[in-house]
């Protein structure tokens, strides 16, 4: 298993989940996305940040980088990918799922601890949790609203590919406790395979117990329990 995380201008989470990683001996290595996808990739991180300084939209350009065309590829042979907070956008900006993300709703740049439901435990990034568990973890964002037009939304649901929703420490949801105004509380979808996820959180700043809360290894594991998840 080697997990490469891309690495684009502007990138700032590389060396999180870089670290966050290897404390879970997964081997990972920062790849800058010039230098195209490393034929031992067995996973890839598109790592948080602000790639091109979030110009036009955050994550528009990052999408329109060639390394986007080889990581589709891997994704629709199996590869796990996981787009955090600026790779979620660079993620819905290249179609690797659905839905956008936007201004927050505060339209300010919103820096916080928040709590996540797992929405379903049977993915490779929520095999380590049970449906309905309630996880701590930060979020560091200006565009951080989950948008998609309604009829996609009911799709979504149906197709149970919401991961993650914003939730109080009970884990009831609702617009109180929605940090961006996102649709449906959501925090976290899957693309169309269960091995591509995007989240607006970060868990690889949830994962070293020298920082603080640790619920986001669990995440991050997926890269390891792909193989015997699905
Ligand atoms: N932490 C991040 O990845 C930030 C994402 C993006 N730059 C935003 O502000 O929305």
């Amino acid at each position: 298993m080697t997990v490469s995380i891309i690495r684009f201008g502007g990138s700032n989470c590389d060396r999180d989940a870089e670290r966050a990683l290897e404390h879970l001996d997964i081997d990972a290595r920062i790849v800058w996305h010039e230098d195209g996808l490393p034929a031992e990739t067995t996973g890839i991180i598109l790592p948080g940040g602000f790639s091109y300084g979030d110009y036009l939209r955050a994550g528009a350009m990052a999408a329109r980088s060639p390394i986007m065309a080889e990581i589709r590829e891997a994704a629709a042979e199996g590869v796990p990918v996981l787009g955090i907070c600026n790779g979620a956008q660079v993620g819905c900006e290249s179609g690797l799922t659905e839905g956008a993300f936007t201004t927050n709703e505060s339209a300010r740049f919103q820096c916080e601890h928040v709590y996540l439901r797992v929405e379903r435990d049977d993915t490779p990034w929520t095999v380590a949790y049970d449906e309905g568990d309630v996880i701590e973890v930060p979020i560091a964002h200006g565009e951080g609203r989950y948008e998609i037009d309604d009829d996609r939304l009911m799709e979504l649901e149906n197709e149970d590919r919401i991961l993650f929703r914003y939730c109080d420490e009970t884990g009831e949801t609702g617009p109180e406790v929605n940090p961006n105004g996102s649709k449906h509380n959501i925090a976290g979808v899957l693309g169309d395979r269960h091995t591509v996820a995007v989240l607006m959180p970060h868990p690889e700043r949830a994962s070293l117990p020298d920082v603080g809360p640790t619920d986001g290894q669990g995440i991050l594991e997926g890269f390891v329990r792909v193989e015997t998840s699905i």
